[in-house]
């Protein structure tokens, strides 16, 4: 009886199974490529959109489409474009065949110009097949903890904090008033942040260095379009080399053991794959472009619509007003403490005006390669395609942000009883998933640190009038829209502190305070 009741429940299960496999024959039969936007110049009007629009030109095309997700055929390959929030969440767990290592490879060898070996031991399993051992793969991994809430990103965020209350000590002393506001953010945040990664003999205090940093970083776009780079982005090679160079004398002194937890992680996993220091040097010029590039754009847009808005001013002014303790100081003066931890967690407005800056300003894309043929929800995507997750397509769309989506709300990301909120998923400032920044609460800080410090101290006006943000400056491979290089302000000490002998001092008393910068810190967040 038992044999029998065994054949037919094998029986009614082979039934369903062939049910099953019809079923989903029939349902990926069903599936079709994502709809089609054409452009009205045949075969290369896609190309001459995006060279003109940049990343805008997908928030251009999404206007032409209702579809989740859309194809943009350029020369015998599709683009597909995501424009829901809900594909993105299941993108975000398809890593097997909607890849991120082939295009991280190939970035990496072209951005640090490194040598063959070193370019093999990149190369070496990024599909994965040979198990989950591979530089490209644990490369990102091996950072996280060093930048997670605790106590090497506290080490890394009280450097950086006490650099910038030195570089506002100067600016509040200084007999100039008038500044480049891009050039001096960039400057500052790029020496408070390197001295926090790089510790005491921080190679970017050299300023040639720091320059050929920046001269690498402008010629970015032609050493990744890679055509005979040597002659298209000469200046960008010879800087690049520069950089490579300090960072490999500071290697091979040893002097990344008195540095961050984040630069002996990212050291100890080249050698552990056997690249040699001169590859070492290259890729750390590479590694500065994640930790500098994005940092002092978000600052410069944060205090500029901050100081744009008179409102808004006075807003973050009670705010931090409100964080800071006063107490009697030297020479009949007083000692104003502001500790950054409070701002995260006591500052609403503040924090919120962060993330609509970001939500304005976010130009980058999440690029993904269709590794094999793939079924995504109902889509069926051909390998060797790209996929692309822009997040300003995201940031623009009036079903997610409501009519007003292109007005600068400070006050949209401020939780009420009974509001409601974006979806989290919508926000893409740091990406999301597996390839979610793992320097947001490290940047987050920096940029609220700096903002705090200018609040607190100091008031600003252009010289003009507050350009508007030009959409020629957003990059390839820079997340946050360039500000104008070019722009001057003027900046005092505040009026009530003029003449007085206060003091200000900046601390931080812990990082673990997680502030919601992304879908995946929800979680995180009132933890403790
Ligand atoms: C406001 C400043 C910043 C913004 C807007 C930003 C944004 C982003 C975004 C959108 C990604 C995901 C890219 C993708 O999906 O392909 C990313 C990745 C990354 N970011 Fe940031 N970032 C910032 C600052 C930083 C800082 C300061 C660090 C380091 C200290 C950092 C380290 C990284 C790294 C290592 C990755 C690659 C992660 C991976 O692929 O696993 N970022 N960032």
């Amino acid at each position: 009886m038992v044999q029998y009741g065994l054949l037919g429940t094998i029986g009614a299960v082979a039934l369903l199974l062939v049910a099953l496999r019809k079923f989903l024959k029939q349902s990926n039969d069903e599936c079709k490529e994502p709809p089609i936007v054409r452009s009205t110049i045949p075969l290369i009007g896609h190309i001459l959109g995006m060279i003109r629009y940049k990343v805008f030109y997908y928030q251009m095309l999404r206007d032409q489409t209702s579809a989740p997700i859309f194809s943009v055929p350029v020369i015998g390959k599709s683009i597909y474009v995501i424009t829901s929030p809900q594909l993105v969440s299941t993108v975000q767990r398809m890593t097997k065949t909607l890849a991120f290592e082939p295009i991280v490879a190939m970035a990496t060898q072209r951005v640090s110009g490194c040598s063959p070996q070193g370019n093999s031991i990149i190369q070496y399993n990024i599909d994965g097949s040979q198990g989950d051992r591979g530089y490209v793969i644990t490369f990102f991994k091996t950072m996280h903890p060093a930048l997670a809430p605790g106590p090497s990103l506290d080490a890394m965020n009280r450097i950086m904090i006490q650099n910038i209350a030195k570089s506002a000590d100067a600016l509040a002393t200084s007999p100039v008033n008038r500044l480049n506001l891009c050039k001096w953010l960039r400057h500052e945040l790029t020496i408070a942040t390197t001295y926090s990664v790089y510790g005491p003999a921080n190679p970017m205090a050299d300023a040639k260095v720091e320059d050929a940093f920046w001269e690498f970083e402008g010629g970015l776009m032609m050493l990744l379009v890679n055509v005979l780079p040597s002659i298209t982005a000469r200046r960008a090679s010879e800087a690049r080399i520069a950089v490579g160079k300090a960072f490999q004398r500071y290697f091979e002194k040893g002097e990344h053991l008195n540095g961050s937890a984040l630069v002996q992680a990212r050291y100890n996993h080249s050698r552990e794959y056997g690249l040699s220091m001169e590859d070492i040097g290259t890729f750390e010029a590479g590694g500065c472009l994640a930790t500098l590039a994005n940092t002092f754009p978000t600052a410069y847009w944060m205090l500029a619509y901050i100081y744009s808005h008179p409102d808004v001013l006075q807003e973050c002014r009670n705010e931090v007003a409100t964080i800071t303790t006063t107490k009697p100081g030297e020479d009949g003066g007083r000692l104003h403490v502001i500790d950054m931890t409070t701002i995260k967690a006591s500052c609403p407005v503040i924090t919120a005006t962060l993330q609509e800056v970001l939500r304005h300003t976010s130009v980058g894309s999440t690029v993904r390669e269709v590794v094999e043929d793939t079924t995504l929800d109902v889509y069926a995507l051909k390998k060797g395609n790209t996929l692309l997750t822009p997040a300003n397509v995201l940031h623009t769309d009036s079903s997610l942000w409501g009519a007003n989506t292109d007005t600068f709300d400070h006050r949209r990301f401020l939780r009420a009883p009974g509001k409601k909120m974006p979806s989290p998923t919508a926000f893409r400032a740091f990406g999301g998933g597996s390839t979610l920044c793992p320097g947001r609460h490290f940047a987050t800080t920096e940029v609220l640190a700096i903002a705090t410090v200018f609040i607190a101290r100091f008031d600003m006006l252009p010289v003009g009038s507050w350009p508007p943000p030009d959409r020629g400056n957003a990059q390839f491979w820079t997340q946050i829209l360039g500000p104008n290089l070019d722009f001057e302000v003027e900046i005092h000490e505040r009026k009530e502190l003029k003449g007085v002998k206060d003091k200000w001092a900046f601390q931080l008393s812990e990082s673990k305070v997680v502030f919601a910068m992304a879908a995946e810190d929800l979680n995180e967040v009132g933890k403790e």
